[in-house]
């Protein structure tokens, strides 16, 4: 096995593996076409460097419309970086960022908020479905008001969360209300924001600042871009001197216009959306696929791109042999599968076939 610069192993290519298929991660699907198209039109001529371009402006004010009210936008390059320094602006360093056990600030970003907000300390709670409650959440507020411990002053919630599951307008609103009982700021991990609105059909408007999010990291890379996530702010003071926190963090980018123009492509005749509902429509075919499949079974509800599911070892190495990539652990362990804008029916069938083929090759073993 070689080794890749990043740490990941990577097979050698002596070792006669079938072509690598990927549905680990809608992080390793390409640039949707539309968002490459306003890449090679904001790369027609020179343009202003650092967010000055024009590009960005008109990125920044279709969000506007797109989320019906004058919200703060900022690129940066990756959602680690969204996410830490959007939540080091909501909080001080002796504050606590109440999150899920399995949030992805909390078990895949290194150390990203805990760092960038000098300290913060995220305060995990272990609550059904990966996602928060009220009732978590004020179990977390209320168990210490020593000085010696943090003073809670954010939740975060990722929507869809990081096993697939979905928070209801009602569950949203719910948790706004605690949060206003303890005077806590909302921050949405909006990795796959665009999913969930196109699973629950509501308007980001009404799965955002009309359900009290505070602040919003919507991912552009894992619905179409190459890479680009957008921070909304819907409270412009906690938005003040953003910008500088962006540059200090190394996420100011010079030539800033070809990270916002992908937007355009994405953000014009709501193919944010159209791609998001493909996706989900291949994360339903999947499990349609294998509902008849003995030994195989669903881990937590497929509500927007992402299925779990219990394989046996020896059936998750049929698949690595037969060119398969996923991750194992993420979420409560088992495998995942995540589809993006550019799933084919086709490797989702494929990928069907070769799991009722990993069971059969198991029990004749
Ligand atoms: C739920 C969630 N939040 C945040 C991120 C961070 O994104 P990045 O890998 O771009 O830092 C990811 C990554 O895919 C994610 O799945
Ligand atoms: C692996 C990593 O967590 C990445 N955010 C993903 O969801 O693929």
């Amino acid at each position: 096995m070689t080794t890749s610069g990043f740490g990941n192993t990577v097979a050698n290519s002596d070792i006669s593996i079938a072509s690598p298929r990927f549905l680990a991660s809608d992080n390793t699907s390409g640039i949707c076409p539309e968002a490459m198209h306003y890449l090679l039109q904001a790369n027609e001529q020179d343009d202003l460097a650092y967010g000055n371009d024009v590009w960005t402006e008109r990125a920044a004010s279709r969000f506007r419309t797109l989320f019906e009210t004058d919200c703060e936008i900022f690129f940066v390059f990756n959602g680690t970086a969204a996410n830490s320094l959007a939540l080091a602006s909501l909080c001080q360093s002796y504050h606590g960022v109440i999150c899920h056990q399995l949030a992805h600030i909390e078990t895949d970003e290194c150390g990203g908020p805990e760092f960038f907000s000098n300290g913060s300390k995220l305060l995990p709670v272990d609550t059904p479905m990966g996602k928060l409650t009220p009732e978590g959440i004020a179990r977390v507020v209320t168990r210490r008001n020593d000085i010696h411990y943090p003073r809670p002053r954010v939740v975060s919630i990722t929507q869809a969360t990081e096993v697939g599951t979905l928070y209801s307008l009602d569950e949203l609103q719910a948790i706004r209300e605690v949060a206003d009982q303890h005077d806590l700021k909302i921050h949405m991990d909006g990795a796959r924001f665009a999913n969930a609105c196109a699973s629950l059909n509501v308007t980001p408007a009404q799965m955002t600042w009309k359900a009290g999010v505070d602040v919003l990291c919507f991912s552009g890379t894992k619905n179409g871009l190459a890479f680009g996530e957008a921070i909304v702010f819907f409270d412009h003071e906690l938005a003040r001197d953003f910008e500088y926190r962006c540059k200090q963090a190394g996420q100011l980018a010079s030539k800033m216009r070809f990270v916002s123009a992908p937007w355009l492509g994405l953000l014009e005749n709501d193919t944010w959306l159209v791609n998001a509902r493909h996706a989900n429509a291949m994360a339903q075919r999947l499990v349609e696929g294998i509902h008849d499949i003995e030994g195989v079974n669903v881990m937590f509800p497929v509500q927007a791109n992402s299925v779990f599911l219990e394989v046996p070892i020896t059936a998750q190495q049929y698949l690595r042999d037969c060119g398969w990539t996923f991750y194992t652990f993420i979420g409560e362990g088992g495998v995942r599968f995540v589809c993006s804008w550019n799933t084919s029916e086709a490797l989702i069938d494929a990928l069907v076939t070769d799991l009722r083929q990993a069971l059969v090759q198991r029990d004749q073993q």
